[in-house]
């Protein structure tokens, strides 16, 4: 809104608007910036590419990954980093989680003091397995209550377009899930908040690597009962997987869980999907990532996550059988007849929770826990 000159402020007159910068201009970077200016921030881009930052900065537009789309004109861009930086309240992180940790190092002592950083990142890091939030504690040295993610069935293009969604905001703060989610809401964008940050990213990371498997099978040529059976059976692998290292299960049948698994599936915007389609189709791994001109993560996750899973005897046979796919050593149309179990053990009960760690009792008992983590999180504001 204009100021009309030469009058004094009224009363009510709009509180400032937060300055907030987001690290990376890519699909997603410049979608978030786009969502968090139309909420009512004023954004900086950082773009790797100078030319790039022109165009944003500039034209409004990003036209190599949003083509078509008007940018606020309370987006910015620079391809200078300590000038993005610089004044920040808030820092937002969305570049391919395999460049993660070397970015960090390059730019950890221009992050503004005490301001929440925030992973918009769906990836594990190869080599050491962590989340991206891990990552983020472990090399900004920062305490982990100034750190939140935020996931859910989030496709750039469809946002850009302002097609209405949501997502959640977690953090182990839930202070800092409410002032990050306060900012990143608008009238086509809403963001819950959860305290389960470790449920919700890897709710984005799984999710990945089953619409690899359901590309696989668009390429392959299977209808809608062979995906139908791997994203709900993808959907307990996530669930086991994910509560094996102390995530909620009710967080897995969420927006960052099945939210994201629905979307990412179902898209031939998802760069996964589409990744598992060329698969399925007979290209080499080595074609489909020669092909790829944006980041698709899953491709990077799969090997860590099943280190992972091995790692607390979770079995994850559709996360496998992509891996042996990715490797050359299954044939795409081969995926799935193992979609359960590859032993000849005989019928299985169809257990949607994973019985072993739950018994009925844990998502209660957990969700009394989170009730309780909330409450003494509020407390501590008061
Ligand atoms: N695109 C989407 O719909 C969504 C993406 N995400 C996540 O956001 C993250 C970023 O993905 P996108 O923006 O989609 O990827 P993208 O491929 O569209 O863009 C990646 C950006 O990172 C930059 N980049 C590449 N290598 C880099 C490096 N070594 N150092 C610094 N910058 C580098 C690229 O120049 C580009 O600007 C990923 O973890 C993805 O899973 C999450 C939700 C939605
Ligand atoms: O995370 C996403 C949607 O929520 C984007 O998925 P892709 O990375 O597969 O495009």
């Amino acid at each position: 809104m204009s100021k009309t000159p030469g009058r004094s402020p009224q009363r009510g007159a709009a509180p400032p608007r937060p300055r907030v910068t987001v690290l990376g201009a890519g699909s997603w970077g410049t979608t978030f910036a786009k969502v968090l200016a139309d909420g009512g921030s004023d954004v900086t881009l950082w773009a790797r590419r100078p030319e790039l930052a022109k165009e944003i900065r500039e034209a409004k537009r990003n036209s190599d990954y949003l083509p078509g789309v008007n940018l606020p004109l309370a987006v910015t861009a620079t391809s200078d980093v300590a000038a993005a930086l610089a004044g920040a309240q808030m820092v937002f992180v969305s570049i391919p989680s395999q460049s993660l940790r070397q970015n960090l190092v390059e730019i950890k002592s221009l992050i503004p003091d005490g301001v929440p950083v925030i992973s918009l990142m769906k990836g594990v890091e190869k080599g050491t397995g962590l989340r991206m939030s891990e990552v983020l504690e472990q090399v900004l040295e920062i305490d982990r209550d100034r750190i939140a993610v935020a996931s859910g069935p989030n496709l750039a293009l469809e946002i850009a377009k302002e097609q209405p969604t949501a997502a959640v905001v977690s953090s182990t703060s839930i202070e800092t899930a409410e002032a990050v989610a306060k900012v990143a809401t608008n009238r086509y964008f809403r963001s819950f908040i959860n305290t389960d940050v470790i449920g919700t990213e890897f709710g984005g990371v799984l999710k990945n690597l089953i619409a690899v498997a359901i590309g696989i099978v668009d390429g392959v040529g299977y209808g809608e009962n062979t995906k139908a059976s791997i994203i709900t059976r993808g959907l307990v692998e996530m669930t086991d997987f994910a509560v094996a290292y102390g995530g909620h299960p009710e967080t897995l049948a969420g927006l960052a869980g099945l939210g994201d698994l629905i979307a990412t599936s179902g898209s031939s915007l998802s760069r996964n999907n589409t990744a598992g389609r060329l698969l399925g189709q007979g290209y080499s791994f080595a074609d489909v990532v020669k092909s790829m001109q944006q980041t698709a993560e899953g491709l990077a996750s799969v090997a860590p996550v099943l280190a992972l899973a091995r790692a607390k005897g979770v079995d994850m046979p559709i996360c496998r059988q992509v891996s042996e796919v990715l490797a050359g050593t299954l044939d795409p149309k081969d995926i799935a007849p193992h979609l359960t179990t590859d032993d000849d053990s005989g019928p299985q009960g169809e257990r949607t929770l994973d019985a072993k760690q739950d018994n009925g009792r844990g998502a209660f008992r957990r969700s009394l826990q989170r009730a309780f983590d909330q409450l003494r999180n509020r407390g501590r504001s008061s």
